[in-house]
């Protein structure tokens, strides 16, 4: 269904006053960069006037030139080096995220939002430094405010918009934008395209924005600019959907992430090195804005989950294959052995001849074009490792070939070399500004041209073991990832139950505190112990008190609801936490987790043994100061229910 947007409505909303829009020093900055004369200076000092808009910048600036150049440190380099349209559309991004923290949407995750709003951000930006799709920081506040409509819902139909989302959770076969379109006439997506068309953002970055939920209705062709943009929008929202997604919906979210990705020039084994990276940055940022960090995957590991499950059909092909690829030796044409691909793009058929034979000395493969426009469409079949161009030359000359060329993957590492009988300082200036690497004047003498031709061939074999240091680097790092994520997992998880250790309970409770703390919402949590466990292990032994423990995991974790956590904390101690969860609900999900162990038979020998827990329960209230005191409320519920009698479950507060 496509649902038509009506802009009268959009005018009406905006006259209201209540959409979303930036405030304060933001706004200064935005009127200033509208401004044609504003200076640097007078720019740097507003800016300065927000220092958490300051440290923003810098970060971004900062994630833009990593690696390139040292790091920037203040706001007058942050600018130039961002450009004064991005700051601006950064700054909208940046006061938005500030002011919109909160809001009455009670169905509306708002740190969710802007968690993943910052992942999709981040996707793009390093996605673009990659294919270069477009400007790197211009799509760094494309993709942060990509899904600024369903803010806008939420804030100006704040409960209407969580019916609606409601909905949309409960039937997934009912598309949320036709939800949306029934009750305000709009969608999203069309929301946010009209909202980033009134702040002044240029059409070509607006159309991704209506269109990465429905890609398949662009009309933009392969290769081109809007569909590189939109299919490396489309690719960043998936890579923050996979951010917060459930382990059981990644397998199919990173297959079509690598299948949008293939569109944009990027490999599977590129989205994964990239994947990566964009998660160590997306924790930065949300460590810095105390946003929630969800559990982002480890890329490597997603990759190596797929092929253990014996590549299933959500896994796609191409990522096993690429994963094949990536531990095989090195193909015989990179190791140096197989002959260099030379592309001549030359019109004159005599001049041609002359250089094939002094290439196929050199043991080179050769291939031909006639002219600059079928040159550059071979180029990028043939993929040469060297490209020796005329100049001057019908329908695309020698310069506009090479230009073309030197922005695309395959022409960036080719080595160019240009013919040319002008050898005047500046002609020869503008041709290695271009991407010339060297030149070969005309009449072409063979021998000058095996000289150059051999220092040329010596930069390739150069580039090649480069690739393949680079390459090599990537796979250990890789196996690095793998192998200290597993460590990790060990470090946090107790063998015998397999449940989470109390490490990892201690640290996990301290940030669902933080969480509670941040959102004003309830947090609940119970402490197990089993009954009488002293006596199971000193009439029937050790084992059998291991064999009580295990079947008791088994029916704690087969009864607990799906947002809980539980940890096992010390010997026939465990920890269930229960986030977002008021007293009566968390005492239910307790007689759940009695019953589910009092059904229990475990055998010992000959002899069955009934078991059963004694649970103490808590919710967080006003009067706690500290995780401790929550902690300690449960574990007074759990002594109180060992005195009442065992197999019971019992609270030290009054229910709401
Ligand atoms: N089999 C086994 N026993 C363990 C393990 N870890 C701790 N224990 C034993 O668990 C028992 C814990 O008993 P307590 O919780 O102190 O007391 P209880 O007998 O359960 O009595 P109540 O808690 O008052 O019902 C101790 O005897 C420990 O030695 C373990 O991994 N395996």
């Amino acid at each position: 269904m496509t649902n038509k947007f009506d802009s009268s409505r959009y005018e009406k909303l905006k006259a209201s006053g209540d959409l979303p829009s930036p405030r304060g020093v933001a706004l200064a900055i935005i009127r200033l960069t509208q401004q044609e004369e504003v200076s640097m200076a007078e720019l740097a000092r507003v800016i300065r006037s927000d220092p958490a808009f300051v440290g923003r910048l810098i970060k971004a600036a900062n994630g833009i030139v990593a690696m390139t150049r040292r790091p920037v440190v203040s706001v007058q380099e942050a600018l130039m080096v961002l450009g004064l349209p991005a700051v601006r559309t950064m700054a909208l991004g940046f006061s938005l995220l500030s002011n919109y923290r909160r809001g009455a949407c009670h169905g509306f995750d708002y740190d969710a939002f802007w968690s993943a709003s910052l992942a999709a951000a981040l996707a793009v930006q390093v996605f673009a430094q990659r294919n270069r799709a477009g400007a790197p920081d211009e799509l760094f506040s494309l993709g942060l405010l990509s899904d600024v409509g369903s803010l806008a819902l939420a804030t100006l139909y704040p409960a209407e918009y969580a019916q609606i989302l409601a909905e949309a959770r409960r039937y997934p076969e009912r598309r949320l934008a036709d939800l949306e379109h029934r009750a305000f006439a709009m969608t999203h997506t069309d929301l946010a395209a009209a909202m980033l068309a009134d702040w002044g953002v240029p059409k070509v970055l607006i159309e991704p924005v209506k269109l990465y939920e429905t890609p398949e209705r662009s009309g933009a062709t392969a290769g081109t600019r809007d569909f590189m943009l939109l299919n490396t929008l489309v690719a960043g929202r998936l890579l923050a959907e996979l951010c917060h997604a459930p382990e059981a919906d990644r397998p199919a979210l990173l297959s079509r992430l690598i299948e949008t990705a293939g569109k944009v020039d990027m490999s599977a084994d590129e989205v994964v090195s990239a994947g990566d990276h964009i998660v160590s940055l997306w924790r930065d940022w949300v460590a810095a804005l105390e946003l929630p960090a969800g559990n982002p995957p480890v890329f490597a590991d997603l990759i190596e989950a797929g092929e253990r499950d014996g590549r299933d059909a959500a896994y796609p092909a191409q990522v096993s294959d690429e994963a094949d690829e990536a531990v095989e030796p090195v193909p015989e044409d990179d190791a140096g052995d197989s002959p260099v691909r030379v592309l001549v793009v030359e019109d004159d058929p005599v001049i041609r001849a002359l250089l094939r034979e002094v290439l196929e000395e050199s043991a080179c493969e050769v291939h031909e074009a006639a002219d600059g426009r079928s040159g550059l469409e071979m180029a990028l079949e043939v993929q040469p490792h060297i490209l020796l161009s005329d100049w001057a030359m019908p329908q695309m000359d020698g310069m506009e070939l090479i230009r073309a060329l030197r922005a695309t993957r395959i022409g960036r590492n080719a080595y160019i070399l240009l013919l040319t009988d002008l050898e005047e300082d500046e002609r020869l200036i503008e041709a290695f500004e271009t991407g010339v690497d060297d030149f070969v004047g005309k009449p072409v003498k063979p021998r000058v041209l095996a000289a150059r031709l051999r220092a040329g061939l010596r930069v390739v074999r150069l580039q090649q073991e480069l690739e393949r240091d680079r390459e090599e680097i990537r796979r250990f790092a890789a196996e690095l990832a793998v192998s200290n994520r597993r460590l990790q997992e060990a470090a946090l998880t107790d063998t015998l139950t397999g449940f989470p250790n109390r490490r990892y309970a201690i640290d996990r409770i301290q940030q669902e505190w933080l969480a509670s703390t941040r959102s004003g919402r309830p947090l609940s949590c119970m402490i197990i112990d089993i009954d009488n466990f002293k006596r199971i292990n000193d009439t029937y032994g050790h084992d059998a008190g291991d064999s009580v423990l295990r079947a008791a995991a088994d029916a704690l974790r087969s009864a607990l609801r799906g947002q809980d956590v539980i940890c096992r904390t010390g010997g026939d101690e465990f920890l269930v936490i229960c986030p977002e969860t008021e007293l009566t609900a968390a005492l239910s999900c307790g007689e759940r987790l009695r019953g589910a162990v009092d059904a229990l038979k475990v055998a010992a020998g000959d002899v069955e043994l009934q078991v059963s827990i004694s649970v103490g329960v808590a919710v967080r209230d006003t009067s706690m100061a500290d995780l401790d005191a929550l902690m300690k409320r449960a574990d007074e519920g759990a002594y109180l229910a060992k005195q009442r009698g065992r197999n019971r479950i019992e609270a030290m507060q009054q229910e709401r």
